[in-house]
């Protein structure tokens, strides 16, 4: 019998994480749109490296920030707009410029499986305002501007058609086309951001059109709600489970409910006793920065510990692609998505449908970390040794034989000092994660 929400907070308390999202562990996040043209950002941090007031804002790596930052009046973003566009060229001709010309929705879906994600969320309306799906509330929106279809629907499909969960990003309490005073601190992004009644009614409209078109398995709103419309957020939410049985949202309604905290780089809490989720560009930025090469993007080693370490911990991964405007999507960030998927294609007994174990992350040095996962009653031991060809690390309070999954791994085991001592001398086609099962659980 399916349950039925009501609108009250301690109806929506009732619901439950639901399977999928803790089995799934790995998503790929999109943020394509406008923005993706001018593709341009200064590469200055990542957030929560410095604090987010004047020089971050006035220096923001986030390329898809670029109207907020031309509007700032000076810096990077500011001098190259002028350089390339001229003073009196408004943001709002991209929508014009936009065209998607090489985009294959079937393509993008074929490669996040090939990723071994499990769950895909994309950008429907980011803090600019243009909507990348057939809303009734603003003609702002690319069925009736540059690629003149609707992005959210067709990539929903194709995703759908490859088995994999899709999930739905809105700006709830940014929109510049409502409020576009130039943000500079953190004040500014969550208290002056759109501050009428008229805004609230839009958001919520605007996300009963999304829950009702698409039914997305992850509702996933950025920074926060207006605050005029924290009202009506029961009724969207229960309207939202009651239409999506086993759906999901993140931590930005103004801390009045979630079902998982977000992470963003640096920035953001988690607790390994509570599902949370990572998210970050692969490099600085989210939307496509043509500036950002090979050298300036994560590494895929770093991005295979960040995935392990992020799952032992009780967090799912969500990795953002930023495409460029033709559709096409940087190779790479394609070479990322695929050793990731090659990874868990021999791993992935590790991660999907695992959980927490009991047993804490152990960092030896910076570069050797050993974590721990459980699933069916097997305990996995998932050895990082970044940049290392060879490791020996003894684990403590562990006994029974541990073999590992990948058959190119070699590796001894040996009982010493109460613990188990792993000599891994090559890591096969496990990239810098050795993992091995250790079939009892002690
Ligand atoms: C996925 C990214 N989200 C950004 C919004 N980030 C947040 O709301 C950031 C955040 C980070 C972690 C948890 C909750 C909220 C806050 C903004 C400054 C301090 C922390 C967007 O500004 C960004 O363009 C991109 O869409």
């Amino acid at each position: 019998m399916k349950k039925r929400y009501a609108s009250t907070w301690e109806s929506l308390k009732e619901h439950q994480v639901p399977q999928w999202y803790e089995d799934g562990k790995f998503g790929i996040f999109i943020h394509w749109g406008l923005y993706s043209v001018p593709a341009f950002a200064p590469q200055t941090w990542e957030l929560g490296e410095v604090p987010p007031d004047e020089t971050w804002f006035s220096n923001n790596p986030y390329a898809e920030w670029y109207y907020n930052s031309i509007h700032v009046g000076y810096g990077p973003s500011y001098d190259y707009h002028v350089k390339k566009y001229g003073k009196d060229f408004k943001y709002e001709q991209f929508a014009d410029m936009w065209k998607a010309e090489k985009w294959n929705p079937a393509e993008w879906a074929r490669l996040f499986k090939k990723a071994g994600a499990e769950y895909v969320v994309l950008t429907t309306k980011h803090h600019d305002g243009f909507c990348l799906f057939p809303s009734k509330y603003t003609d702002y929106n690319a069925s009736k501007r540059g690629p003149q279809r609707d992005i959210v629907g067709d990539l929903t499909d194709a995703v759908r058609g490859e088995n994999l969960r899709m999930g739905l990003y809105y700006s709830g309490i940014v929109d510049w086309t409502f409020a576009d005073d130039p943000i500079l601190n953190n004040d500014d992004l969550f208290h002056t951001a759109s501050p009428t009644f008229a805004y609230a009614d839009y958001a919520y409209n605007q996300s009963m059109e999304l829950i009702d078109r698409y039914a997305p398995s992850v509702f996933w709103n950025d920074i926060g709600w207006p605050r005029q419309g924290e009202h009506n957020l029961p009724y969207l939410l229960s309207h939202y489970y009651n239409t999506v049985e086993d759906g999901v949202v993140n931590d930005r309604f103004n801390d009045l409910y979630y079902d998982f905290t977000t992470k963003e780089y640096q920035s953001g809490s988690a607790n390994r006793r509570e599902k949370w989720e990572m998210c970050r560009g692969m490099g600085l930025s989210f939307g496509y920065n043509a500036m950002e090469s090979d050298d300036k993007i994560i590494s895929i080693e770093d991005a295979i510990s960040l995935l392990v370490s992020t799952v032992a911990n009780n967090g799912n991964l969500l990795l953002n692609i930023g495409p460029r405007a033709d559709g096409t999507i940087p190779e790479e960030q394609e070479k990322r998505l695929l050793a990731i998927g090659e990874w868990l294609g021999v791993n992935g007994e590790a991660i999907y449908g695992s959980r927490c174990s009991s047993r804490e992350s152990i960092k030896y040095t910076d570069q050797i970390q050993v974590h721990f996962t459980e699933r069916d009653g097997a305990l996995y031991v998932l050895i990082d040794a970044k940049g290392k060809s060879q490791v020996s690390v003894t684990v403590p309070g562990l006994s029974g034989n541990a073999v590992p999954l990948d058959p190119k791994v070699e590796a001894d085991t040996a009982k010493i000092d109460g613990g188990l001592r792993f000599t891994v001398k090559n890591f096969g086609d496990s990239q810098n994660v050795a993992v091995f099962r250790l079939n009892r659980i002690m």
